[in-house]
């Protein structure tokens, strides 16, 4: 018999939920921020409750009755650093995610809104390789600073699926394959995919790697210090400047690239330069894991909302296709990972780890 399957993925910029019959979509929308106003500014009460509403009323404008999913899906929070696969929703990464709600990521609203609506329905939910899937190199954790370690925070669900989907192309096995695979959305991470394991990413919520269309990415570090000490911004503050309120943000006031891309069609000679800057900034941030690799690399994956801008890949492509053959994923494909996470455990092909 179909199992249906209930899909929730918040993105830093959007909301994107689907419902799969078996593997057959049968409903899917993108929910953008921008309809529920506020909620860039609104403490974690009163983000899940938009979020929520938004979610309720698109099922309900669809006519969608709960009662006939038979699990829901979610990408996880900032949770414990954890090994990639499936996990049950339980009381611990509730009150985790909710701890780390401030200097979250929007994925965590994902697991506490299926977690609830499971348990109103009766039914099953689960995460699948959540923003914490750690597999970093020893040495890729040393900083500087003896006390400050890098922590692995990115998209793994959409990397390791892009990935996986290259290898299959290839017909070559994901774990015998070097490949990066850089993720451009609302945060942007580049990932070294070595031989089945990212060894090692950068953190966009962290402040690493290029700025995005809202992170800061890399910062000087003592005009950091200066800026933490100026008594303009509260430590929120300064974190929301980091991750929400930097890149695009922060040049430009949108952290919409369609509308860069109209300014600069529009001759805005300050979008230009931004937008030139962000691409010199990715091609350099692919080129620092291709000598983490030791330049033994197999292909370069360009995925994510911003791969749809075609000249963009092209720019990154003429920059970086000296290390390897670059291609181009569009779009993110975490639903469909999500659903076929979902499947394997209705039909009990996979058990579902304890978190
Ligand atoms: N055709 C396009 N051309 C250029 N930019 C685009 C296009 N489509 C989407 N984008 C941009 O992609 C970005 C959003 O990407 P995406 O949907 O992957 O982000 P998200 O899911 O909200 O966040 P994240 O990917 O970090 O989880 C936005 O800046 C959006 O304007
Ligand atoms: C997935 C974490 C990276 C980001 O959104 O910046």
């Amino acid at each position: 018999m179909d199992q249906t399957v209930f899909v929730i993925n918040p993105g830093s910029t959007s909301t994107k939920i689907a419902v799969y019959r078996d593997k057959k979509r049968i409903f899917s929308e993108s929910i953008p921020l921008e309809i529920s106003g506020e909620e860039k500014n609104a403490g974690l009460e009163e983000t899940l409750r938009i979020k929520k509403e938004a979610i309720s009323r698109s099922l309900e404008s669809q006519g969608i009755d709960l009662r006939g999913f038979d699990c829901i899906m979610s990408r996880g929070g900032v949770l414990r650093p954890m090994e990639s696969g499936i996990y049950r929703i339980n009381e611990s990464m509730h009150s985790e995610v909710t701890a780390s709600a401030a200097s979250g990521h929007a994925s965590g609203f994902g697991l506490l809104i299926a977690g609830e609506m499971a348990d109103s329905l009766g039914i099953p939910a689960y995460i699948a390789d959540p923003v914490t899937v750690d597999e970093l190199e020893d040495i890729a954790r040393i900083t500087g600073i003896k006390e400050i370690r890098r922590r692995s925070i990115f998209h793994a669900l959409n990397q390791k699926a892009v990935a996986r989907q290259h290898a299959a192309i290839l017909g070559v096995p994901y774990e015998e394959l070097n490949l990066i695979a850089a993720h451009l959305g609302g945060g942007i991470t580049i990932g070294l995919h070595k031989q089945g394991r990212v060894t090692d990413v950068n953190n966009a919520l962290d402040g690493e790697g290029p700025f995005t269309p809202e992170r800061s990415g890399a910062l000087p570090a003592a005009a950091v210090a200066d800026l933490c000490f100026s008594g303009k911004y509260t430590r929120e503050e300064t974190v929301k400047l980091f991750a929400g309120k930097g890149g695009f943000m922060s040049h430009l006031g949108s952290n919409d690239l369609l509308k860069v891309k109209e300014m600069i069609a529009a001759g805005d000679r300050d979008a230009d330069l931004v937008y030139r800057a962000f691409v010199y900034n990715i091609a350099k941030a692919i080129g620092a894991m291709a000598a983490a690799g030791d330049g033994m690399i197999d292909g370069i994956l360009i995925t994510g909302g911003i791969a749809r801008w075609k000249e963009l890949v092209a720019a990154i492509r003429a920059k970086v296709s000296w290390i390897a053959p670059v291609s181009s994923y569009p779009g993110e494909f975490e639903l469909e990972a999500l659903r076929d996470a979902g499947l394997r455990v209705l039909r009990g092909d996979e058990i579902p780890r304890e978190y």
